[in-house]
């Protein structure tokens, strides 16, 4: 399937192999797939997930021209939001989970590893940009500090430092504890300015917001951090870096647009949930490998993985029956976790399946001379990226092992957002299908209050 060439859908090794979903499946299904079709019809209607609250995920492809999720002066703010990051030498994003992994991946898409030891010029004004709170760890933050200090020795003067803080809840306990250590230990080298990016009126970074009359955008009510990245969360960030965020919406747009029947058959976003809802429930797929072909994509494997987790390892079902619904989800990168990983794909336990993702067309025309089964002759890298991606998948088949391929014709902020955009409904329809809340995480407040009363503890005990 295709969705304008722009993303095509391989389903070939999910459907209707010996080894993989049958036909047969998928008519036995077609009520459920049918009702999975409506319920995200009637969420698009109503704006409201399976427990009534507000899921607005399906706007976001319009959100620059809806008033209930970006205000009229919120768009006014992003669109010269990018003055800040110009006017800054770094660029400092403070988040976790949704409220980071969306932007390391546009970052390392379209920045690169390099980004931060090019010149000014080579960054067309851009800042460099680093990344904190995405751990407790204080090693990081540590290091983070001393690079703030070296650039402020080689600039002659202190470095002007924005951050961006970043946190749905506003109470999270990593990026406020990088706040608040960061704004201590890059005082003397630093001058300090924040943007933050949190609930409209919940949460303690709101209220600091409030108190110390910070320039602010909403996470707006409806949107899910894991849900998030097409929202102000990566819109600001895009925008701080210079990535066009009319085309990462154009690109969901072109998805939402193709994804709206409720018949498989028409629907590729359905078709490809339904699949991976069959292989997990008659088909024992307990895991999903998230695979994605080139360094370019390796952090959209980190991303995914939380959008699958976080959507769809439940406990319950919408009904309150004790189901344990979802699929581990494995980030990996092709070719590096072919030497790696691959082993136990192609041979372990038959529980899995492997999401690729490629890219279409070459982009680059570096060639480098081979020498196979005694033929000499140049070969493009691009090329040899994929023939070792075909093989991957080849190999799979050839031992009964399913998978599926998406391919977007290029990397470009467009079918970036196109991709992310293809899995939030991918994911949707799962939801659906599986009968779950997919918008929900409840499971992450078991550890959080144990972590909180912990720290309780040792703040009594050492006062
Ligand atoms: O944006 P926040 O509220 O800081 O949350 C960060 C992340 O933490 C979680 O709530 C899980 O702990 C994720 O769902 C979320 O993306």
């Amino acid at each position: 399937m295709t969705i304008q060439n722009e993303l095509d859908i391989d389903i070939r090794n999910l459907l209707g192999n010996p080894w993989s979903v049958k036909e047969g499946d998928l008519k036995n299904m077609e009520d459920r797939i049918h009702q999975a079709g409506r319920s995200l019809t009637e969420l698009r209607k109503s704006g409201k997930g399976p427990d009534g609250s507000l899921v607005l995920f399906p706007r976001l492809p319009y959100i620059l021209e809806e008033e209930r999720l970006m205000s009229k002066e919120e768009r006014e703010h992003l669109s010269h939001v990018h003055e800040l990051s110009k006017a800054s030498d770094i660029l400092i994003s403070i988040g976790i989970g949704g409220s980071y992994l969306g932007n390391q991946m546009l970052f390392d898409v379209f920045c690169g590893p390099y980004w931060n030891m090019m010149s000014r010029e080579e960054r067309q004004g851009f800042p460099q940009v680093f990344f904190a709170g995405q751990n407790m760890d204080p090693h990081g933050l540590l290091q983070l500090a001393e690079e703030v200090e070296r650039q402020s020795r080689r600039l002659g003067r202190k470095c002007r430092v924005l951050l961006l803080v970043i946190s749905k809840s506003g109470t999270t306990i990593e990026p406020s504890s990088a706040l608040k250590a960061l704004r201590t230990i890059l005082a003397p080298f630093a001058d300090l300015s924040l943007l933050a990016i949190t609930d409209k009126e919940k949460g303690t970074l709101r209220h600091y917001a409030n108190e110390h009359h910070l320039p602010c955008f909403t996470v707006p009510d409806g949107i899910g951090g894991r849900f998030s990245e097409l929202s102000q969360v990566g819109l600001v960030f895009a925008r701080l870096i210079g990535v066009d965020i009319e085309a990462l919406l154009s690109g969901a747009r072109m998805v939402e647009e193709a994804c709206q029947s409720e018949k498989a058959e028409e629907n590729p976003a359905l078709l490809l949930a339904s699949l991976k809802y069959a292989a997990s429930r008659k088909y024992g797929t307990a895991a999903e490998i998230i695979m994605p072909y080139g360094d370019t994509l390796r952090s959209f494997g980190w991303w995914y993985a939380q959008l699958l987790g976080e959507s769809l390892g439940k406990k319950y079902d919408i009904r309150g029956r004790e189901i344990h619904y979802g699929r581990i989800p494995v980030a990996a990168v092709g070719t590096t976790d072919m030497h790696s990983l691959t082993q136990e794909h192609q041979q372990g336990a038959k529980n899995k399946l492997v999401q690729f993702i490629s890219v279409k067309e070459s982009r680059s025309t570096l060639s480098v001379p081979c020498e196979e089964g005694g033929e000499k002759g140049m070969v493009p890298m691009d090329y040899m990226l994929e023939s070792a991606r075909k093989a991957n998948e080849k190999a799979l088949a050839c031992e009964g092992r399913m998978s599926c391929s998406i391919h977007i014709r290029k990397i470009t902020p467009f079918h970036m957002g196109a991709l992310m955009y293809f899995f939030f409904l991918t994911i949707a329809y799962e939801g659906a299908l599986a009968g779950i809340n997919a918008y929900d995480q409840p499971g992450v407040e078991d550890y959080k209050k144990i972590l909180h009363q912990d720290i309780r503890e040792y703040i009594v005990r050492n006062k």
